[in-house]
């Protein structure tokens, strides 16, 4: 079934696709791209369009946008705790937001989907083996022998089936009361509330318990979904162009395509080539997109994307998730921002602090640096000020772990200690505790 200018859900095999895996066994891949077509969609078109409302919101600077979770999901951290830690620490971000920035935050996810990854190489070499690069577990594993790094299609039907079972027990906790603001103390871990930042959240969540307490006292009810629910959206890199499309259904309430493997999907840095696959399947559905776009971007070329992506400039399906790293940003944002404001297209400017600030430690664990981290967010703030646009969010690879994976941050990570807890396949993530401190600057300045 063909909708504008030819796209269908399979229009993408007419591109090139960068990037995908090369998988042994076209068959089987095959088969499992079909098994799943059959299989219910993750998400709902009706979810979808309410989170595009409320990014329609971040593009006027009415609400901020919290994009975060790991770099790559772990099937084996598929677990309780850890969705529930992670979830924790994005609802603290969220309540600091609201709460110390004035300003709503929309909670986005990298979760239950973020099992593909893109590599600079396709192979490298591990104690002196020449391996297939590790390339998410939907793909391939991270252990370094040829047999878990040869793709198997057969985790992709994996991946959908834990992708399920988070989203259920995150749409568990966020309507069944867990996340209910009556309970904005219990969200902080223990291992967080000793710290400076953990002492600043209880301070804060102290007084929203007593504004609560107040409401209930004078008469006004707080047993509300306001209060008592939340909703955290789902998203991932659409990198696995079969997944994506088995998973692209069409809405029956309105007869439109949408790709309900999660809410939002983003394109990479470096599958965002305007003639290119990636760019041709997500321009056919209508869930907000996002596209990261790095130091070596081309105006022109983001604009042929905005038109190719967004040809109807509605607000709040196009989020642009620059990455320049905190040397480059200052050079190279104010002009992009200058020039896209002259177009008038309607953008979210969402800031990823993290993957042009990654190097690798002498202790040779990728690594990321807190203070570039914050520095990056700082200048885009202050970028967007000077040049009249607007700052929409931030975009994080963190998790709600104690983990040991960026250096500094208020107890000061130091590279020695790197070792201690890296429990990443892929990127370097925030802590908990620095993903806490980021919400604390952050929230200074969105009350700009
Ligand atoms: O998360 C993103 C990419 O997969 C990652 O930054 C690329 O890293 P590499 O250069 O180690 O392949
Ligand atoms: C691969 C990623 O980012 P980028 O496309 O910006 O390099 C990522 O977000 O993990
Ligand atoms: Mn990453």
């Amino acid at each position: 079934m063909t909708n504008q200018n030819g796209w269908t859900k399979s229009s993408w095999k007419n591109y090139t696709a960068l990037q995908q895996p090369n998988w042994p066994d076209q068959k089987a891949l095959e088969k499992v791209t079909k098994d799943l077509a059959l299989l219910p969609p993750l998400v709902f078109a009706g979810e979808i369009r309410t989170l595009k409302a409320l990014l329609a919101k971040a593009s006027k600077g009415e609400a901020f946008l919290i994009q975060g979770g790991d770099c790559s999901e772990d099937f084996s951290q598929v677990t309780a705790p850890t969705i529930r830690e992670t979830m924790k620490v994005l609802l603290q971000m969220a309540v600091v937001m609201a709460y110390a920035g004035g300003k709503p935050a929309i909670k986005v996810g990298r979760i239950a989907g973020q099992f593909a990854k893109p590599r600079s190489s396709d192979t490298e070499i591990v104690d002196g083996v020449e391996l297939p690069s590790y390339r998410g577990d939907m793909v391939n594993k991270s252990e370094a022998s040829i047999k878990a790094r040869t793709p198997n299609p057969k985790y992709i039907l994996k991946g959908y089936y834990l992708a399920a079972s988070t989203l259920n027990l995150l749409r568990a906790f966020t309507r069944g009361g867990f996340a209910a603001l009556h309970r904005v103390q219990a969200w902080n871990q223990e291992f967080v509330a000793q710290s400076p930042m953990g002492r600043s959240y209880n301070r804060l969540a102290a007084q929203i318990d007593q504004a609560i307490k107040f409401m209930n006292t004078i008469g006004i009810p707080t047993d509300i979904p306001q209060v008592n629910q939340t909703q955290i959206f789902t998203s991932h890199e659409a990198l696995l162009l079969p997944y994506e499309e088995a998973l692209t259904r069409i809405d029956s309430t309105t007869g439109d395509w949408y790709d309900c493997s999660a809410h939002m999907l983003w394109i990479g840095e470096r599958t965002r080539q305007v003639d290119g696959a990636h760019v041709e399947f997500l321009r056919g559905v209508l869930n907000p997109i996002g596209v990261k776009i790095g130091p070596d971007h081309d105006i022109d070329n983001i604009k042929q994307l905005i038109e190719t992506l967004n040809p109807e400039n509605e607000p709040g399906r196009l989020t642009l998730i620059t990455r320049m790293g905190c040397d480059n940003i200052e050079k190279k944002l104010p002009a992009l921002l200058r020039e896209i404001k002259k177009e008038g297209a309607h953008i979210v400017w969402n800031c990823d602090p993290m993957h042009a600030n990654t190097y690798t430690s002498e202790s040779g664990h990728k690594t990321r640096n807190f203070n570039d981290i914050l520095t990056e967010i700082t200048r885009f703030f202050e970028i967007h000020w000077a040049e009249g646009t607007i700052p929409g969010g931030v975009h994080l690879e963190m998790t709600g772990k104690n983990v040991t994976e960026c250096v500094g941050g208020a107890r000061n990570i130091v590279s020695e200690e790197l070792h201690n807890r890296y429990d990443t396949t892929c990127d370097p993530r925030l802590n908990a505790e620095q993903s806490l401190e980021v919400a604390f600057q952050i929230a200074d300045m969105i009350k700009h």
